[in-house]
């Protein structure tokens, strides 16, 4: 599915069906807590690891924020870096970053290349909720230091909707791009993930539905 139809059926399920993107965006983290949860319990270790959740300034870092919340409900020790001051998020995704506050999860805001180096460790599980469908090129500045750092480290690596850095709707990818192990994706596979390019930044692919009518779905010939 193209980009800017997987956005237009966000906006429609909005606008047109009364849906709240709130109820989306819950409905999309929580889907993708429970991928990854049956990956970290796949992997070679088995118990569940410590996570960390890289979020940035949009609703890809709002999805970050609920992952969060149920990994934390699902047991795992989570702790949230934020690439922006919580004040400069709106909408969806404060509302959910002002939950993840309140509730006590573990989140710092980094500012540098050298807090993510501190802060993203070695032996968790990284998930990539810097930038989604609405990233343009390659990821500016701390976002590149974050891609670049978490790409080094040896533990397993999640992205979210779509690896930063990649295009997805052509899979070209750009330089840095997260290298993921799996990738959750909302809604349906995006078009530039069935691109040659794109296979070694993906990893195992699994789509999530957010919640979305059968009728909207239909409208854009989702199965
Ligand atoms: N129906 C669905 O699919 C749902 C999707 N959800 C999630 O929402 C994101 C899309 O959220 P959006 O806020 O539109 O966009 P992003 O989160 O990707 O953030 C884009 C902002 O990031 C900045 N930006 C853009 N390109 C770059 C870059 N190359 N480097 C650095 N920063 C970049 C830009 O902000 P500025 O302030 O700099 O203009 C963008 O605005 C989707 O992917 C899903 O994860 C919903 O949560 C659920 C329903
Ligand atoms: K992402």
């Amino acid at each position: 599915m193209k980009r800017d139809d997987v956005r237009r059926v966000d906006q429609i399920a909005i606008e047109d069906y009364g849906m709240l993107g709130l109820v989306l965006m819950e409905n999309a983290g929580r889907g993708a807590a429970e991928r990854i949860a049956a990956l970290c319990q796949e992997s070679p270790g088995g118990a569940a690891h410590p996570v960390c959740i890289l979020c940035g300034p949009g609703n890809n870092g709002g999805d970050g924020y609920v992952i969060a919340r149920h990994l934390e409900l699902l047991g795992f020790s989570v702790h949230i870096l934020s690439l922006v001051p919580l004040e400069r998020l709106t909408g969806d995704a404060s509302v959910n970053a002002s939950i993840a506050a309140k509730a006590g999860l573990p989140l710092q805001v980094a500012t540098s290349a050298e807090d993510l180096d501190r802060w993203i460790t070695d032996d968790e599980t990284v998930v990539d909720c810097l930038l989604g469908t609405g990233a343009t090129g390659a990821p500016r500045g701390l976002y590149g230091d974050a891609v670049k750092l978490a790409n080094k480290r040896r533990g397993l690596r999640v992205a979210i909707d779509l690896p930063t850095g990649l295009d997805c709707d052509t899979g070209i990818p750009s330089q840095p791009t997260f290298r993921a192990d799996l990738t959750v994706t909302f809604v349906a596979e995006k078009e530039g993930f069935t691109k040659a390019d794109a296979k070694p930044w993906l990893g195992t692919v699994r789509v999530v539905g957010i919640g979305v009518p059968q009728a909207l779905l239909n409208d854009f010939a989702v199965a």
